[in-house]
């Protein structure tokens, strides 16, 4: 399908010399000659690592997240997928965990292709692109119980100059249809939350789930972090939200085929009830910009694939 708004994707050129790739142990780490560099664990395809050239982290990960594969990571950006949050108990996706098997099954990764931009073409075009596979097969017994259906993933994690492409690829390969949901749950890191504001969400209704899950309208274009915040902005018609700190731009996110935005931060309290979540006042460092289709359910017909993601552009 064309669409209107499509972003420019971050496409591996042909020519020039490699970037760094390793894998290891369930870790596959990339670095362009600029410096970039990513860092994803197979156990969730969760990107836990992403800094720009300048050395500069923009994913926030708890010093007490899990990256053994115990549980999924509290941190960096992991997939979620069939269902977003606790699934209704009267939908297909019904017996499966909060946000889905995605985030906590053992993703295969099946290479990179890479690319430099040569002589004749400015360093900002070399990307490398990471993909990693989930299909059916691949699921614990308990998953596929819960959730029957013959499906297969593709998720591409490009890097590029200031820049990170996630993109998730959904194909049905059984004989039936299926509803699904998708969400990237990107931690950014900030400086300071409370000079912290996300912009591009103005006149937006959304979900508030702080407020027994009513409905309101964004009225402020800036939205600034004073406490907790769990807010599914649903049909967003501009493209991209910024995250700007002290006035200055630091990330854009722009989504790719996808409506909707969870914006997140537990604040005191809930950080205080989450094990994982270190140190306790890290709310103050992070902000979750989610991206997704997460309002009401995609429904795929056998054969049928969906895509959708986001660019990042780091400012710093
Ligand atoms: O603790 P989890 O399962 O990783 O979820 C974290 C948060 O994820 C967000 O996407 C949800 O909107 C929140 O309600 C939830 O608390």
């Amino acid at each position: 399908m064309d669409r209107p708004n499509k972003p420019a994707a971050l496409s591996p050129s042909s020519t020039g010399p490699q970037p760094t790739v390793r894998s290891d142990k369930g870790r596959v780490t990339a670095t362009l000659p600029t410096g970039d560099s990513v860092e994803v664990l197979t156990y969730g395809a969760t990107v836990i690592s992403w800094k720009s050239g300048s050395g500069q982290e923009n994913l926030w990960v708890s010093e007490a997240a899990k990256l053994d594969g115990s549980k999924p990571v509290r941190g960096g950006i992991p997939v979620v997928f069939p269902c977003f949050g606790p699934p209704p108990k009267d939908h297909a996706t019904g017996k499966l965990p909060q946000h889905g098997f995605a985030r906590n099954s053992q993703w295969e990764f099946l290479g990179k292709s890479s690319s430099e931009s040569g002589a004749s073409s400015s360093k900002a075009d070399d990307s490398v692109t990471l993909d990693f596979g989930l299909s059916t097969a691949q699921l614990s017994e308990e998953a596929k119980k819960a959730w029957p259906f013959d499906f297969g993933l593709v998720y591409s994690v490009t890097l590029g100059k200031g820049r990170l492409q996630t993109m998730l690829n959904v194909r049905n390969e059984g004989k039936t249809s299926f509803e699904f949901q998708m969400l990237l749950h990107s931690y950014f890191r900030v400086e300071d939350i409370s000079r912290t504001e996300t912009r591009g969400l103005g006149s937006v209704t959304y979900v508030d789930k702080v407020l027994n899950a009513t409905e309101h309208q964004q009225t402020d274009p800036n939205v600034r972090i004073t406490g907790e915040v769990d807010r599914v902005y649903k049909s967003i018609k501009i493209d991209t939200t910024s995250i700007v700190e002290g006035g200055q731009p630091r990330l854009d996110i722009t989504r790719d085929n996808l409506e909707d935005t969870v914006l997140w931060n537990p604040w005191i309290e809930k950080a205080k009830g989450m094990g994982d979540f270190e140190p306790k006042d890290g709310y103050k460092k992070m902000l979750c910009v989610e991206v997704g289709a997460v309002e009401g359910w995609q429904k795929l017909e056998p054969g049928d694939t969906f895509e959708g993601g986001q660019i990042v552009k780091s400012h710093v």
